[in-house]
């Protein structure tokens, strides 16, 4: 079996994939904190053959992590954003800087649909863009709807946005606190994601397909006019092609890969960019 953690700044996300068949046997995801604990947090290490990490959490508990799974498992992969990979070059001027999440996101997307714009929601919303040729262009970081909902302190945190609410009632004026900040919250991060996606593409003059990944994705998705997928998996995508193990990732499949969404032409999103600017 292969392990693969996606450690992000909420939660801690583990898969078991079998080495064999490629299917995905199991997965969860506990709380990210201090201390990892094999055994109650995550399945038998027993069957574990390779651990395959991306991690954002405090560099503590990487090495943490990382030392105790060396003494369990023989071989542990930490996946590190660099100046180059598969294709892809990174537009950080500190390549080490960018997110490694937000580096597994990018190559993933890469992989699967050359250039891209891969959105991220969790903790933060962050938007990459990889252009065709391979580009990494740099992105945006701005919090997540559980960020900015904690950040009014109005009481409302515990009420979180129902992850199958439609959109057209998200973003209707709120009637109650809790209403009025979840509504608030939706609007500000998908007219971001909206116009960040039409702005660069605008200026690049080029229209990409969009994938969405993180806790949030999914309602965040409800809200994106353009042409896009969701993808739950990309970050353990950009883990499969950065370290591939298994025979099915080594012939380039990414596991859940979603089908790669045509993008509306580019004439299209200025038109609707110019509209909105007309208001
Ligand atoms: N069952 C859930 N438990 C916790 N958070 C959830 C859940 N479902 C959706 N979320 C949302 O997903 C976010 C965490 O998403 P995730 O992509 O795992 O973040 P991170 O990678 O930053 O840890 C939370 O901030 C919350 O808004
Ligand atoms: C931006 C992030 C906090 C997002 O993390 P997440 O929401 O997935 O927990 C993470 O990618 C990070 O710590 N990045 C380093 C700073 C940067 O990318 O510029
Ligand atoms: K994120």
């Amino acid at each position: 079996m292969i392990l693969d953690l996606d450690i992000g700044n909420t939660l801690s996300k583990w898969r078991l994939k079998d080495a064999d068949s490629s299917e995905i046997r199991s997965r969860g995801a506990v709380w990210t904190r201090e201390e990892w604990r094999p055994g109650a947090d995550i399945p038998d290490l027993d069957v574990v053959e390779a651990v395959r990490i991306s991690s954002v959490a405090r560099r503590a508990v990487l090495e943490e992590t990382v030392s105790l799974l060396r003494r369990r498992v023989g071989t542990v992969h930490v996946a590190r954003s660099t100046a180059e990979a598969l294709g892809v070059t990174n537009g950080y001027e500190e390549p080490g800087r960018l997110g490694v999440d937000r580096w597994m996101g990018a190559l993933a997307g890469y992989q699967l649909a050359g250039g891209c714009c891969a959105v991220d929601c969790g903790s933060a919303i962050t938007v990459d863009f990889v252009l065709p040729g391979g580009r990494h262009l740099g992105g945006y970081i701005l919090p997540g709807l559980r960020l900015m909902k904690e950040s009014l302190k109005l009481g409302t945190r515990n009420v979180a946005i129902d992850p199958d609410s439609e959109a057209e009632e998200l973003l209707e004026p709120g009637r109650r606190t809790v209403e009025a900040v979840n509504h608030g919250i939706y609007m500000a991060a998908v007219s971001a994601v909206n116009r960040i996606y039409s702005e660069v593409c605008d200026q690049q003059g080029v229209a990409l397909p969009m994938m969405l990944t993180g806790g949030d994705a999914r309602v965040v998705s409800r809200g994106i006019q353009v042409p896009h997928a969701v993808w739950p998996d990309m970050v353990y995508g950009g883990l499969e092609a950065c370290f591939p193990l298994t025979a099915a990732e080594r012939a380039g499949r990414l596991s859940g890969a979603p089908r790669v969404p045509s993008p509306v032409a580019l004439e299209k999103i200025r038109a609707a960019l110019a509209f909105s600017m007309l208001l």
